[in-house]
């Protein structure tokens, strides 16, 4: 598992480690001069001490020169390998977590709006704050990884140009850790990315529930949230210390093997080899050091390879959002909508949301919208009306037939530039934390101060934003929390009509306001729509019984169409709901 999925992770994320990916190379090959001017400090003393068995007085006189120079210039090297690679690659794992954060931002922001249908908010937040945070340790640990394991084979190579059987002997050892790590490293993989997808699921919990904190105070839900929250970090305590007794299981017989059994074994069949004849003390000792070298190494090897792998289980989660494709994605050489008069024609569009292709929403749906004339789509919940809204901002595309503004298909032309042509009007118009005047600026960043004040006065909403302190500067409250819903809709107006797009897209504008609210925003919207093509979606007539043109909706299709005086003539539906709509 682990070979086939995490180095494909880490080659798709390296991809983007930008100038961090100069350091960790720099960073992980200068660890290795590191890891070959320690490992061959035995050597020095195999050298010294086959001196001093051979000639002591020579090596008392000058022998030991050039064993102490040697060893002199092995510290200096690896002393400034190291700090080097330490510090490039801390610095480098960094720059690569910057860059990937900032990369996978970019990438959800563009993804279509089916991914946000199907993710949490929240998961993805925890993957590109702590998964990122997770795999930065765990380069940092890999190249200590690397390091032992360089010094692991350097020093078998050393005890090799001593002695090749006693080289036998220590990979014999080698094999039985290298075994047994094979054995532990898929469960070690899976239960760490286990955590980590709870974590994450954890997590879309909360900002959820955080989200939705009103709805759960009016049922008295917040213990059934709280409930939730806790069962999933329960499940996470739960898995950690699972995972805590695996890595105990997989590394304290490792370490006993490697710290006891395998240096006695060393020993004995090298002091043997000594009594027959066949080895020299001095080789004796530096195989002994080389393999106390190398043992040390593994050691780290140990300790840090469950950590390693941990973070390479968050690696593959961050690999996979990369992966995902927008549903909805621009031609290579796609243009810019050219707007000339705002014309909308929906041609024979049938179309069903990603993954239920077996459900049709639309089905053969026509309809065209003059230039600067009001479209309104009444009809039954879930016949399809918002749908229609969402295809003309092309959040999707149609499955068959096609969305044109005039006369270019929404398909052959970039999301970017049909977002700029059309305006929306949600029921619940979302303002983000910050103040008025940068909310309203995300329709226009360049609009001065003077022109959103004409903004909100052509919204109806100047006549409450001047009694604040700050005007248009004043804060506002997370998601816009501290203002009305009427207030909020007609500062939505404004951004809209900073905007000043060819064409409109009202989707249940004005549904959740009581009458004086509605009365506000309505005037708003008259002047908002007036001279631009518009969609508008209501239940209330009020709100579409001037529009120029009256669509009913049914099952994916359109019905009767008409005015609202000639529908009231010609169709029963219309009439019915014309009758309840009073009624209400
Ligand atoms: N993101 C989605 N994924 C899957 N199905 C969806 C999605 N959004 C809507 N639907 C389904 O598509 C159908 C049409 O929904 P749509 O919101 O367009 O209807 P509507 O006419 O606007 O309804 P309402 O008046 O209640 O808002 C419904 O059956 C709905 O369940």
């Amino acid at each position: 598992m682990l070979a086939r999925h995490s180095p494909r992770a880490l080659r798709t994320l390296f991809a983007h480690a930008g100038d961090g990916g100069r350091l960790l190379v720099g960073g992980y090959a200068l660890i290795l001069v590191d890891a070959v001017a320690q490992s061959l400090t035995p050597a020095v003393f195999r050298v010294a001490l086959n001196r001093i068995q051979h000639d002591p007085h020579q090596f008392v006189r000058s022998g030991w020169q050039g064993p102490v120079v040697a060893a002199a210039a092995m510290a200096a090297t690896f002393l400034t390998a190291a700090y080097l690679a330490h510090t490039w690659t801390r610095r480098g794992a960094a720059r690569w977590a910057t860059n990937l954060r900032r990369t996978l931002y970019e990438h959800v922001q563009r993804l279509s709006m089916d991914f946000f249908h199907r993710s949490r908010v929240g998961d993805i937040a925890a993957l590109i704050n702590q998964d990122i945070e997770r795999l930065e340790l765990a380069v940092w640990q890999g190249m200590v990884l690397w390091w032992a394991v360089a010094l692991l084979v350097i020093s078998v190579g050393l005890i090799a140009w001593v002695d090749l059987w006693m080289a036998l002997l220590a990979l014999g050892l080698l094999a039985v850790a290298v075994v047994w790590t094979l054995l532990v490293l898929p469960r070690l993989r899976r239960r760490g990315r286990d955590i980590r997808d709870e974590l994450g699921r954890t997590s879309g919990t909360l900002a959820e529930m955080l989200g939705v904190n009103a709805l759960l105070k009016a049922f008295n839900a917040e213990d059934d949230a709280l409930g939730q929250v806790r069962r999933g970090t329960e499940r996470v305590r739960a898995g950690s210390e699972a995972l805590a007794r695996l890595q105990h299981r997989y590394a304290d017989p490792l370490g006993f093997h490697l710290a006891f059994v395998a240096p006695f074994l060393l020993l004995f069949i090298g002091s043997w080899r000594t009594a027959s004849g066949t080895l020299s003390i001095g080789d004796v000792v530096a195989i002994w050091g080389f393999w106390l070298r190398g043992s040390s190494a593994l050691t780290q090897v140990i300790t840090t390879l469950p950590e390693v792998i941990t973070g390479l289980a968050a690696s593959e989660r961050a690999a996979e959002l990369l992966e995902e494709r927008p549903a909805v994605a621009d031609g290579p050489h796609a243009p810019a909508l050219a707007v000339t008069d705002g014309r909308v024609a929906f041609e024979h569009v049938s179309f069903a949301y990603p993954g239920r292709a077996s459900r049709p929403v639309l089905d053969g749906f026509d309809l065209t919208i003059r230039p600067g004339q009001t479209t309104a789509l009444v009809g039954p919940s879930g016949a399809g009306k918002s749908t229609v809204a969402q295809l003309l901002l092309r959040f999707f595309d149609p499955v068959d037939g096609r969305v044109t503004i005039d006369g270019h298909d929404l398909r052959d032309v970039t999301q970017a530039s049909v977002r700029a042509a059309v305006g929306v009007v949600f029921q619940d118009s979302v303002l983000l934390s910050g103040s008025l005047a940068r909310n309203l600026r995300l329709a226009r960043p360049t609009a001065t101060d003077e022109e959103i004040e004409h903004a909100l006065h052509e919204a109806n909403a100047w006549e409450f934003v001047r009694t604040w302190d700050d005007g248009i500067h004043t804060e506002l409250g997370e998601r816009g929390v501290t203002l009305s819903g009427g207030q909020r809709q007609r500062l939505a107006i404004a951004r809209v009509m900073l905007k000043d797009p060819a064409i409109v897209v009202l989707d249940e504008a004005t549904s959740a306001l009581d009458a004086a609210s509605e009365r506000l925003v309505l005037g708003a919207l008259d002047r908002l729509l007036a001279g631009r093509t518009s969609l508008v979606i209501a239940h209330r007539v009020t709100t579409i019984r001037d529009a120029d043109q009256i669509v009913v909706v049914e099952r994916g299709r359109v019905g009767d169409i008409g005015t609202h005086a000639s529908l009231l003539q010609s169709s029963a539906t219309y009439r019915s709901y014309y009758r309840e709509q009073a009624v209400a």
